[in-house]
């Protein structure tokens, strides 16, 4: 076990390149949103968005388009029930599942066009029906990030044995091809390649509706931008824990939207880091 540790976020956010532009930050595609559940892709996109992904690309139900368009201006909007087949191909990393309901044939087109090269981050609804109907995962670079029950219904590891590492591990075994678990609790857990990394950051002002869906924006923001995939996730996860801890200092609950408004400042912090560590490297990198 592992400690997720200030040190290994702040290790992959570096400084931005001064000749970069957007194309050098990830599309990120994300697919769920049903007619009643908006309000979780609009939180997904507000943390890909803040997070500094460089383009974000929302697949949804249609009733959802106005309320995206007024929230998020930065974001693309299309209809989730459409031919996916391009804007997948677009996409460095697609976020499938918040909100997503029971739209199985959404859930099937994604993926069938996703390759190996790109990363699917499954999350929500996506999870509980791969459990439902017994899908595989795709071929992908995937991460889960399932909560408990999510995880129960799918790694079928009951709620009460997930705090054993042997029995998460015993069930990822049998995934393939082998994901990367973020098991939300509040305890997370990360399981990555060969080791479990634990958040001991985070607490109840968490406990929200839609804070699991602004966790899932910011791994697709974070993954689009920071190679590689592990490190980016780690570093998402803790920041969306650490700048929460930090807004409970001055608020009873920390609201996922205003965890979301909060990233761009925290990653600044992060990256001077960077470069007060390391100013001679840091400057030739630009
Ligand atoms: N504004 C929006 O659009 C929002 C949209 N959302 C979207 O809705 C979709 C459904 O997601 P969901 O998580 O709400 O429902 P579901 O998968 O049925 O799980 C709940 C069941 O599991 C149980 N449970 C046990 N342990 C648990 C744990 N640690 N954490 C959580 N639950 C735990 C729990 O037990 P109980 O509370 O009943 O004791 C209950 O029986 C999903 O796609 C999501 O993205 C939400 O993000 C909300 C805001
Ligand atoms: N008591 C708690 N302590 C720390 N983190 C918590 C606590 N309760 C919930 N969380 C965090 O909130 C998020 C909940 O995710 P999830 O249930 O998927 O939310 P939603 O689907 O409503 O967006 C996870 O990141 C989880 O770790
Ligand atoms: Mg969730």
């Amino acid at each position: 076990m592992i400690n997720l540790s200030h040190n290994l976020a702040a290790n992959i956010i570096t400084p931005r390149k001064k000749d970069s532009f957007k194309g050098n930050y990830g599309h990120v595609l994300i697919v769920g949103g049903n007619e009643n559940l908006g309000g979780a892709v609009i939180m997904n996109a507000q943390a890909a968005v803040q997070s500094g992904a460089g383009l974000v690309t929302v697949a949804t139900d249609m009733s959802n388009k106005t309320a995206i368009h007024a929230r998020l201006p930065e974001v693309m909007v299309m209809d989730f029930r459409q031919d996916l087949t391009k804007a997948v191909q677009k996409a460095d990393v697609v976020l499938i599942g918040s909100g997503l309901g029971e739209e199985l044939s959404v859930l099937q087109n994604v993926f069938a066009q996703i390759n190996a090269e790109q990363t699917l981050i499954i999350d929500g609804s996506a999870i509980t029906m791969m459990a439902e109907h017994n899908l595989s995962l795709p071929n992908a670079q995937v991460v889960l990030t399932p909560h408990q029950m999510e995880w129960q219904r799918f790694g079928e590891v009951p709620i009460a044995n997930q705090s054993m590492e042997d029995a998460n591990w015993e069930a990822l075994v049998n995934i393939k091809p082998e994901p990367i678990l973020v098991l939300k609790s509040s305890a997370t857990q990360v399981y990555l390649e060969d080791d479990m990394y634990q958040l001991s950051i985070g607490g109840p002002y968490q406990a929200t509706g839609g804070m699991g869906d602004t966790l899932a924006g910011m791994v697709a923001g974070f993954a689009a931008q920071f190679k590689p995939l592990g490190p980016a996730v780690l570093a998402a996860v803790y920041c969306h824990s650490a700048i929460a801890e930090e807004l409970s200092k001055k608020a009873y609950v920390t609201l996922p939207s205003k965890i979301a408004e909060a990233i761009p400042a925290f990653m600044q912090r992060l990256a001077e880091e960077t470069v007060a560590k390391d100013p001679v490297d840091t400057k030739q990198e630009e």
